[in-house]
C-alpha cells in the first residue's frame, strides 16, 4: 500500500488534539491531556518532563502503536487513527523510525543482518537490502563492524546499530525513547549528535525524549510535558 498527502500537509508529524486515556479504578486517567504536536522535515525536538507526565504515551501514539482516545495522528499526511491495523502496519513500517532506549538486538545476527532482516519484513530484495545496510552502518561510523554480533560491540556501538536499523525503511519520521540511558556521556553525546546530523541529512522530522537537558541545544526546540499536557515547542538558542 502506498500512502499520499491527502490534505494540507505541515509536517510529516502532525498530532491534533491528542488525548489519550487509560482506565484508572473507576474512572480514567487522562496521559495525553489535547496534545498539539508539529515537526518539520528536518526539525529534532527534544521532549522533556517529569516521570509518569506523558512522554512514553506521546512517542507511542506518534509511532501508532497505541490510539489515542481522540484526536488526529497524521503521519506524513494520513491520519493514523482512521486506518485498520493492516493499514497502520504497513505505514508505520514505510514511514516511521523507533528507536528504543535498549537497542533489542537480536544476539544471533550481525549487525547488518539486524539491518537487513527488516528490509526482508518489507518485502525488499535482498541484494538491494545487503547494499543499504552497508551504506547505513557507515554512515553510522560501524563499517568495520558489519559482520559482529551484538555481544561484540560496544552499548554505543549497539545504539549506532539500532539507529541505523531505524533508517533502513526511510523513514519520514524518527521517534527517539532515552537514547542516551544506557551510556556514558561522551558516547551520549556522540549519539546525540548522530542523531542531529542523521535528522540534517535524510530530512526526517525526530522527537527525541530525554532527561539529559544538557543534549536540548543540539536539537532545534524544547516541548515540555506536565500532566498529559504539551507546552509549545520553544527554539533553542544554537
Ligand atoms: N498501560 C497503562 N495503563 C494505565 N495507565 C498508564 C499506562 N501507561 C501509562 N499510564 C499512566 O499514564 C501516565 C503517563 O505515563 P507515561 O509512561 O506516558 O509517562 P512518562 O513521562 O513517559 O514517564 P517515565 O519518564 O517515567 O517513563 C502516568 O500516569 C502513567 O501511570
Amino acid at each position: 500500500m502506498s500512502f499520499t498527502p491527502s490534505t494540507a500537509v505541515r509536517g510529516p508529524l502532525n498530532l491534533v488534539n491528542v488525548t489519550l486515556e487509560y482506565p484508572d479504578g473507576e474512572g480514567t486517567i487522562k496521559a495525553l491531556d489535547a496534545v498539539d504536536l508539529t515537526v518539520q522535515a528536518g526539525q529534532m525536538i527534544s521532549l522533556v518532563g517529569p516521570s509518569g507526565s506523558g512522554k512514553s504515551s506521546l512517542l507511542a501514539a506518534a509511532a501508532t502503536l497505541i490510539r489515542p482516545t481522540h484526536g488526529l495522528v497524521m503521519i506524513d499526511g494520513t491520519d493514523a487513527t482512521g486506518l485498520a491495523d493492516k493499514d497502520l502496519t504497513a505505514l508505520r513500517r514505510e514511514k516511521i523510525g523507533i528507536i528504543f532506549q535498549q537497542p533489542n538486538l537480536l544476539a544471533s545476527l550481525t549487525a547488518a543482518e539486524q539491518l537487513i532482516i527488516g528490509d526482508h519484513l518489507r518485502g525488499k530484495a535482498v541484494k538491494a537490502a545487503r547494499a543499504r545496510a552497508a551504506e547505513l552502518l557507515d554512515i553510522v561510523g560501524l563499517s568495520s563492524c558489519a559482520d559482529k554480533r551484538p555481544h561484540q560491540l560496544s552499548g554505543g556501538q549497539r545504539q549506532r546499530v539500532n539507529i541505523a536499523r531505524a533508517l533502513m525503511g526511510d523513514p519520514r519520521i524518527l521517534l527517539v525513547d532515552e537514547p542516551t540511558a544506557a551510556l556514558d556521556h561522551e558516547r551520549s553525546d556522540s549519539i546525540v549528535r548522530l542523531l542531529r546530523r542523521v535528522t540534517d541529512d535524510f530530512m526526517v522530522a525526530t522527537v527525541m525524549v530525554t532527561h539529559d537537558t544538557e543534549f536540548v541545544p543540539l536539537t532545534d526546540a524544547v516541548a515540555t510535558m506536565r500532566d498529559g499536557k504539551l507546552t509549545a515547542p520553544v527554539l533553542t538558542a544554537a
